[in-house]
């Protein structure tokens, strides 16, 4: 229970010292209330029936009263503990380097976080309860050995020995647990697909029907050692009953003839050992929940040293964003793609290049060329593992990656359209955002409200729009459009090269533009063109002029 002990202890904010003591109270309580009952059926209808009532009552309110305090305090404090988890996770998400977000499954164990945190915040509530069964155990076996220290003994040793079975079996359980984890990550990778997929296998029944096989392959797999560990779980609650049984019969029958006792003391340790029945099944249900919470912590914490690992170094203090700069230079830059195996499919650059403010460069070549990846690197959003970046001659380093990436607003092919305009700059207000709708022909689609856009279901087309209304909205001295005009209409498209992207630069701002729309190239002071990963031609043109395809010089 490490990982559990270390939550507990380091992370929440537990009132420890309080909830034991009333987790104490509250178990002893309990205890005490058998030793009532058991006292009250022995004096019969003596007269200290009535003081026997009245502390009976009062020893029920207390158990009630501690009880539900060391409930409510533990499980207010955990509760608050995971959502400072959820947060702090989500804050190193965000700050992982975008290598780590994507490489294939650079995440596991992501999606199932929001279980895992669910079973977390029950850990408050199982510690108290599991807590005061062992008080109330600790209690009743005083009160057993008072009775019969021979009852008491045999009740120890059978109970000792099968929660210690319980114990030790817990960590086989454990591992059949871990395994049915990983199916669960793989079952909700595959509902992903069903989710996203959705248009693909509402149109073929072969694809359905594969997919359901896999789906339901996961799951049986998942159920298969699911009910594994819960058989042995099931087995050791059945095998505690049947013990318990078994000394029932020992304290009736062979017990008075070993130890001749009276029948009232017969009685007692028979509903003694009785009242036990329910500690000792949350004992053990306790035990088993314990464990499952401290597996799910355990997976938090891998996930969290994965990310830590890999995490860009934050600075508390907020970086005045940059305003200009002269040029970005990148010097024999170079990144290589890693397969799972360790061989490198694709390697971007070494590129030697200069960008020069204020210039429109449009970055251009076939499918897979590695424009994209170009454009990460020239961001800042993937780290080069060779060469340097400079801005105005200075290195990028850790510490200025943050101010260097505020030069950029950009529109990626997979771009991610907020449906809150988080990053809008002071000043920027609804109506400004409206005119910009307008002009790009959305009116009468969606509006921004409150700084929140009305409606973000349209076309991806549209969707675009949207994203490139924001960068430019940003203000920032670079706008990075990766196909932002792939999948919009001839009209737009002529606007967009021929319109839109002149009067950006004609603000000031650096334009870095990937396209396939030969039509438009002339509109580009300078035409990057990129073929298996390398930069081949670097041409500079007078905007305006058209070059005959296939006569930009070398670069
Ligand atoms: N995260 C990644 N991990 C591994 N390989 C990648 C990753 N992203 C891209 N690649 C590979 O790198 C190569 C270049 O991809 P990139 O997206 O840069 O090309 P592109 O020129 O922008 O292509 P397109 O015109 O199709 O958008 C491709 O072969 C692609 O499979």
């Amino acid at each position: 229970m490490q990982q559990l002990w270390r939550f507990l202890t380091q992370e929440a904010g537990v009132p420890k010292a309080r909830i034991v003591t009333m987790s104490l109270l509250a178990g002893g309580g309990n205890a005490l209330m058998l030793a009532l009952l058991n006292l009250a059926a022995a004096s019969g209808e003596h007269a200290g029936q009535g003081r026997l009532f009245a502390a009976y009552l009062a020893t029920f309110a207390l158990h009630f009263y501690t009880q539900r305090r060391a409930m409510l305090q533990a499980m207010g404090a955990v509760e608050r503990t995971v959502e400072r988890l959820r947060l702090r996770i989500t804050d190193k998400v965000r700050r992982a380097p975008l290598g780590f977000i994507e490489q294939a499954g650079g995440l596991p164990g992501f999606a199932a976080l929001t279980q895992d945190t669910q079973v977390i915040a029950q850990s408050g509530s199982q510690v108290v309860t599991t807590l005061q069964s062992v008080v109330v155990l600790a209690f009743t076996t005083v009160y057993l050995a008072w009775l019969s220290p021979l009852a008491c003994l045999a009740v120890v040793l059978s109970m000792g020995s099968f929660v210690l079975m319980r114990i030790v079996r817990q960590s086989a359980v454990g591992e059949t647990m871990e395994r049915a984890h990983a199916k669960e990550i793989e079952f909700q990778r595959a509902l992903d697909d069903v989710v996203y997929g959705a248009k693909e296998l509402r149109l073929s029944r072969r694809e359905r029907q594969r997919m359901r096989a896999h789906l339901a392959q996961s799951i049986e797999e998942s159920r298969a050692l699911k009910l594994d560990a819960h058989r042995s779980v099931i087995f050791d609650q059945l095998f505690g009953g049947v013990a318990l049984l078994l000394l029932l019969t020992a304290v009736v029958f062979v017990l008075p003839a070993v130890l001749p006792q009276g029948s009232q003391t017969t009685q007692q340790l028979v509903a003694t050992i009785l009242y036990i029945l329910g500690p000792v099944s949350t004992l053990v249900q306790g035990l088993a929940a314990l464990g499952a919470i401290e597996a799910d912590i355990g997976h938090f914490y891998a996930l969290e040293a994965r990310l830590d690992a890999t995490i860009e170094p934050h600075h508390r203090r907020a970086v005045p964003p940059l305003r200009q700069f002269r040029e970005i230079r990148l010097e024999r830059v170079s990144l290589r793609y890693l397969d799972a195996d360790g061989t490198a499919p694709f390697t971007s650059g070494p590129h030697e290049l200069t960008l020069v403010a204020g210039e429109t460069v449009y970055v251009v070549g076939a499918n897979g060329a590695g424009k994209s990846t170009l454009l990460k690197l020239v961001t800042g959003l993937r780290a080069a593992q060779r060469g340097r970046l400079l801005l105005d001659g200075v290195p990028v380093e850790p510490r200025t990656l943050e101010a260097y990436r505020s030069l950029f607003s950009a529109v990626f092919a997979d771009f991610h359209l907020f449906p809150r305009l988080y990053g809008l700059p002071e000043g920027v207000d609804d109506a400004m955002v409206n005119a910009w709708i307008e002009r790009l022909g959305l009116a009468a689609k969606t509006r921004c409200e409150g700084g929140r856009l009305t409606h973000t279901d349209l076309s991806t087309g549209q969707r675009k729009r949207l994203a490139f209304l924001v960068a430019v909205l940003e203000q920032r001295p670079i706008c990075v459009f990766d196909e932002l005009a792939a999948d919009q209409d001839p009209a737009f498209r002529r606007r967009f090269y021929e319109e839109l992207l002149p009067a950006l630069k004609a603000q000031g701002r650096t334009l870095l533009v990937v396209s396939h729309d030969d039509a438009y190239f002339h509109c580009a002071d300078r035409l990057l063109r990129l073929d298996a990963g390398r930069i081949v031609a670097d041409t500079r043109q007078a905007a305006g002029m058209l070059p005959a395809a296939g006569t930009e010089a070398p670069a």
